[in-house]
């Protein structure tokens, strides 16, 4: 794995480079990686007769921004609940470094560092935003019996909590929001809550479901700037996204889930380069580039462990041929 630091110029965004070399081989579906975090084999889950997901085998790579992408109704959103615990699988296992997480509930899995956020917001409305981030806290020990009836203990905590919750909210500039309604916040203030919140547990994978849903552009630079921070501060990033700028200038490594299953993996830009991603995705505005917005640069760097360019042709063959029969298949209904 290896990135390399570019100097800042003026006042130019910080020119932040993305991680490669990340995996070992041809970028297959369910490729090996040189430093997994997550490791998933066999994890399946079906609603009724509907298969959400049907994953044979992944790894999300450690210390990097990985992005999982897909068309609705792909399974992106029931693999993070399986991964977090929100949901139970048919079968399946899955390690969080190196723990095995099957059967773990949620508060348990984000108690050992793997935290996510919702895709429907659950920054509850009522509550004030330092409120909300005061229950993203762990280990509160006003919640425990003994410690409870100590009001010396917990009080001390809850201010230690609080400021915490402070500094975290001036980086995400909420602070002068601290005492207001959290439904009082725009769309793209209840996303950047919804990110400090799960940073309250100081957490080593942050799951992200659609950040950039709902968010104005005036709040973008911000968004992004804070998911590429993460990274820096050592933290893994996975999440989810329709946005394809975002994905190609954050990610380090995307994954490609269509039917449950992961159909393609690789760097952004091979994943990209793939026509069935293009035409899912793209559409005619390929050509816009955030990285301005970012300073997010590619790293120009042969990777010796895989021949990109002919595993994104394979996979783009085999999606492209799936459409061809799926556009068949359709043909032939409408004959009859
Ligand atoms: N609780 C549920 N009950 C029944 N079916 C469900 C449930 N949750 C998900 N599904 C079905 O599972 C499939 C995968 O859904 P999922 O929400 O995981 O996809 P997604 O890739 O996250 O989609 P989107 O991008 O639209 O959010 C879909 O067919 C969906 O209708």
């Amino acid at each position: 794995m290896s990135s390399e630091s570019a100097p800042a110029t003026g006042s130019a965004p910080i020119a932040r480079p993305k991680t490669t070399g990340l995996h070992v081989g041809e970028a297959v579906p369910g490729v090996a990686k040189v430093d997994p975090i997550i490791i998933a084999d066999g994890v399946h889950r079906s609603f009724g007769g509907v298969t959400a997901v049907d994953v044979e085998h992944v790894e999300i790579p450690r210390g990097v921004i990985t992005a999982l992408i897909g068309p609705n109704g792909a399974g992106k959103t029931t693999l993070f609940n399986l991964l977090t615990g929100f949901d139970k699988p048919d079968h399946g296992t899955w390690t969080f470094d190196g723990k095995s997480l099957s059967g773990v509930p949620a508060y348990k899995v984000s108690r050992m560092g793997l935290v996510r956020t919702f895709q429907l917001t659950k920054a509850l409305g009522l509550l004030t935003v330092m409120e909300n981030m005061k229950l993203g806290a762990k280990n509160q020990r006003g919640e425990k019996f003994w410690a409870g009836l100590i009001p010396a203990l917990w009080r001390s905590q809850d201010a230690a909590i609080e400021d915490r919750a402070m500094v975290l909210l001036e980086k995400f500039k909420l602070d002068g929001k601290a005492d207001d309604f959290a439904a009082s916040l725009s769309g793209g203030q209840r996303k950047l809550l919804e990110m400090a919140r799960s940073l309250m547990t100081e957490p080593t994978l942050v799951m992200l479901d659609e950040p950039m849903a709902g968010v104005n552009p005036a709040l973008t630079q911000s968004l992004l700037d804070h998911i590429l921070d993460l990274k820096d501060l050592g933290m893994t990033v996975l999440f989810v996204e329709h946005d394809m700028h975002m994905v190609r200038h954050i990610a380090d490594w995307v994954i490609v889930m269509a039917e449950g299953r992961i159909v393609a993996e690789g760097d952004p830009t091979t994943v990209m380069k793939n026509p069935a991603v293009i035409d899912a995705y793209l559409g005619a505005h390929q050509e816009l580039d955030l990285g301005v917005v970012t300073g997010r640069i590619d790293v120009v760097e042969a990777d010796p462990t895989t021949d990109a360019s002919a595993s994104a042709a394979a996979n783009a063959t085999t999606l492209v041929d799936q459409g061809i029969a799926e556009e068949q298949s359709e043909e032939e209904e409408d004959g009859r």
